[in-house]
Order: C-alpha cells, then structure tokens, then sequence
C-alpha cells in the first residue's frame, strides 16, 4: 500500500491557480524530488502534503488516512510527517542538546544513533548561535526526528548548501532512509542533487505536473523543452539537423544530451566540423561545434581539443 497518497489537489488564491489538479503517489521508502522552476508551486504543495497548508479541493492520505489541512484543525501539521520549512529557524542561544533532546521519543541508545546519523553528536555542548548554516539545517532536521515522524518533507533543503555539506545531507538521508526506515520527498532546484538522489522525479509547472519518472528517464526522455532545460544543457535537433548526423527522424525532432557526441580526429568517425567555443567545467569541458552548419554542444572529458580545431564528430551508438 502506498504510504502517500496525493488525489486531485487544487488551490487558487485571488484567482492565481497555483496547483492544478496533482495527483502521485508515494511508496513506504521511496524517494521522491520535486523540481520546476520558482513559482511552479513546489512548496505550496508540500505545505498542503503536510498539513501546514488548505487545499481547495482533493485529499492526502497518509497511511490510507486523510491528512487534515491547516484550516481544519486547531494545530497545523500531522504528528507523522515532519516538515522542514526552506525559512526554519533555530532558537537562538540555546545549547544544541536542548533544543534535540526536547520532545525526544526515541530511547538513549537511538537518539544517540540519530545525533551520529546527523553528524551533530559532535555540537551538543554548542550554542546555536556559533554553529554553520548546514549545521544548523542538520539540527533542525534532528529536532524533527526525535519525534519518530514516519515521512521526512523538505523545502529546498540544498538550497543554501556549498558541495561539500549538500553531500554530507545526502548521506544522512540516504542513512535515515536505511537506519530509521524513514521516507523522504523534497524540493530542489538543482538537478544534480535530484539526480543522484531521487528514486523517482516530478517536475511541476505552473501548478501541474508536466512530468514524472525515474531520474534516467526523465534526464534522457524529457517531455518537452521545458523538463529537458530544467536538467542541464541539451541539444533539439530537427530531422535535417540529425541527418547531418546520419540520423533518419522521418520529420520529428530529437533532444540530444551534449555527452551523447563523440569527437574523434579520424575522418571515418563522423562528420567534419569545426570547435567554434571551448569552455573549462571542472571535470569536463564543454564544446560549441559547428558541422555542415548545424551548430550542437559536446561535453568531453579529453583536454586535447581546442578552439578552432577541426575534428570529426558523430552521435555516441
Ligand atoms: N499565500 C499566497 N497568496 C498568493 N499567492 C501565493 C501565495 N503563496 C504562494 N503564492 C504564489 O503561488 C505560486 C507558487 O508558489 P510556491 O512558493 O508554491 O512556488 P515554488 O515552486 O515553491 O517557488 P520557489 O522555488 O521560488 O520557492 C507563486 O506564484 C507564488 O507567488
């Protein structure tokens, strides 16, 4: 049975629809990232998912029981759902422990596990005012689990992270997943965190959820334009562009990741062109390539080529 079950919710505010009709379903464990661009309704919806927001119409139910919205209930928010909002704040000058050990339900032993879980069994005996941004966001998120909630729903949690403290938050969730059976849906702009975390994407637009699937199905088979450019740069080809490529589309277009071109400087590997740009990202670079006037970007990882070079470039079989 699924834990979460989001039916038909809508809701407008002074005519402005921001969510139209969402429907998904989400399953004991499962990891689900919503992505879309500012305004899409994001946090709107998980504020309903959890309580802290009124839908119009439509239900959620959590484990098959509907989950009552703010304007229904005295208190906002579902004792088994815990909601991080993107703008939480910590008390300030507190010690750490005693904001994590308020409201503790877990025993000695689990709590202890959870501080290690969180990586803050180092920062109990420091207050709140002397702690970084991602620790405070890990002992926020603390301050939610002591209570045993069942589901975990974050806004942008990554948000205000750098590389290094988005990836020590990944592996707590994965850890909290795994070690305190919790599921988990979260917000996030950035594909690179939805990616490589999710089990299962939902990009929302305008209040609708214009595609949801497995993040390799919906990074390499995006319904359109707008999911394509939501994970990273792509290449639109129509079938005269593709034929230039030896690809036969009978009319329709195609949507190519620059990774799926392969540069070569032997003539029988593809079709000649031209690098016309060349830009450093870190592990790759990225390419401007010019073929029999069909302009496509080309990510590669070899740093023998440079701009003005000729080369001879096909799309990866
Ligand atoms: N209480 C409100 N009254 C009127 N409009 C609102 C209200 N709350 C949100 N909106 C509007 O609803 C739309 C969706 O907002 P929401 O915050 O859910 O989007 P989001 O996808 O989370 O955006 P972001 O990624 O920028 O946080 C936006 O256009 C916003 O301006």
């Amino acid at each position: 049975m699924a834990l979460l079950q989001v039916q038909h919710i809508s809701k407008k505010v002074n005519d402005i629809i921001l969510l139209d009709d969402i429907s998904f379903e989400q399953q004991p464990l499962q990891k689900i990232a919503i992505t879309g661009e500012s305004g899409a309704g994001k946090t709107t919806l998980l504020k309903i998912i959890s309580g802290h927001g009124q839908a119009d119409s439509g239900t959620v139910l959590f484990e098959a029981k509907k989950v009552a919205g703010s304007e229904e209930q005295l208190l906002p928010g579902h004792k088994k759902i815990a909601y991080l909002s993107q703008h939480y704040e910590l008390l300030n000058n507190y010690y750490v422990e005693e904001l994590v050990w308020f409201g503790n339900q877990l025993s000695e032993e689990n709590a202890g596990k959870l501080f290690d879980i969180c990586r803050i069994t180092h920062l109990l005996r420091r207050r709140t005012n002397k702690l970084s941004g991602g620790e405070k966001q890990r002992i926020a998120l603390c301050m939610l689990l002591v209570k045993q909630p069942v589901l975990l729903v974050l806004d942008e949690p990554f948000s205000n992270l750098d590389p290094i403290h988005t990836d020590i938050l990944k592996t707590v969730l994965d850890e909290l997943t795994d070690g305190f059976q919790i599921s988990c849906i979260l917000t996030s702009h950035d594909p690179h965190d939805t990616l490589s975390w999710a089990d299962e994407i939902i990009v929302m637009k305008e209040g609708k959820i214009v595609q949801q699937g497995a993040p390799e199905e919906i990074y390499h088979t995006p319904i359109n334009e707008y999911v394509a450019g939501m994970f990273g740069r792509y290449n639109l080809l129509t079938a005269n562009d593709a034929a230039v490529f030896g690809i036969e589309l009978n009319g329709k277009t195609v949507m190519l990741r620059p990774e799926e071109f392969v540069l070569s400087k032997n003539p029988a590997e593809g079709v000649k062109g031209v690098i016309e740009q060349m830009s450093f990202r870190g592990s790759f670079y990225e390419l401007q390539v010019l073929a029999n006037n069909v302009s496509v970007v080309v990510r590669t990882m070899s740093n023998e080529w440079r701009k003005g070079d000729t080369m001879f470039i096909k799309i990866r079989s």
